[in-house]
């Protein structure tokens, strides 16, 4: 996201005290549009993980990181998509819009081990939380400076929030979520998203206690390297 893109509606979400390029909106989504697109994920193209279950739209990446050209499905973009676009989240990425849509799922006490996401996308990722919340890790890289900040730093999600990942933030720090059942100390002093949260009040009536649910996640990104030979193959047997 250039000085230009990101809009001044943005800058309102920007996380305090991390690295720059961390953006928290909650309630970025309706209960409704929650519920929608939890019933809509089809059961039957689940990956299963020791630790979670996933999926990818339009599909899986092939081994040289490439995407084969496909529509994302409507369900995951209707009510999405516009909103990235009002608040100019892809307007830099090589595409404009996100092309892919890895969707996990956590049940209590699962998580994911500290990672980075690596060159095969642009370094925007933007994650929609449904069904519960989270906190995610974020460390530096065993060769990072980060001085100027406290890391390891702790985000919570929320159901039906966003979080954005970019820039440095998405270049030179990992992310990962402690396989717990609850989430605990959570604070002003020690949830860096803290004064952006929707609920804190639920939080602090449960002592900084967050009891884990089964949380979907939906990552949107901008594949780098795209492919339209297989669309191109699909379009010619439709036409004849
Ligand atoms: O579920 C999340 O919020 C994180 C998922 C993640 O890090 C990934 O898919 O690379
Ligand atoms: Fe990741």
């Amino acid at each position: 996201m250039s000085e230009q893109g990101t809009n001044e509606r943005l800058q309102a979400f920007r996380i305090p005290s991390l690295p720059p390029d961390f953006y928290y909106i909650p309630d970025f989504i309706s209960a409704e549009e929650e519920a929608s697109i939890l019933q809509k994920i089809p059961s039957n193209r689940w990956t299963h993980l020791t630790h979670r279950r996933l999926q990818a739209h339009p599909s899986t990446l092939t081994k040289s990181n490439t995407l084969l050209a496909a529509p994302l499905p409507t369900y995951l973009t209707s009510s999405i998509l516009p909103r990235f676009n009002a608040l100019s989240i892809f307007d830099d990425t090589p595409h404009q819009a996100p092309n892919h849509v890895l969707i996990n799922e956590y049940k209590p006490g699962e998580g994911i081990m500290p990672h980075e996401d690596g060159l095969a996308y642009a370094p925007v990722v933007a994650t929609v939380s449904l069904g519960g919340s989270m906190v995610l890790d974020i460390s530096a890289k065993a060769d990072g400076h980060q001085e100027n900040f406290e890391l390891p730093a702790r985000i919570f999600q929320e159901p039906r929030s966003l979080l954005i990942t970019t820039g440095s933030a998405y270049c030179d720090l990992m992310h990962g979520i402690a396989a717990v059942e609850v989430d605990e100390d959570l604070g002003a002093g020690s949830v860096a998203n803290w004064g952006l949260l929707g609920d804190k009040e639920g939080i602090e009536g449960m002592s900084g206690r967050s009891v884990r649910a089964t949380r979907v996640s939906l990552t949107f990104r901008d594949v780098m390297r795209v492919s339209k030979a297989a669309s191109k193959v699909l379009g010619g047997l439709g036409r004849r």
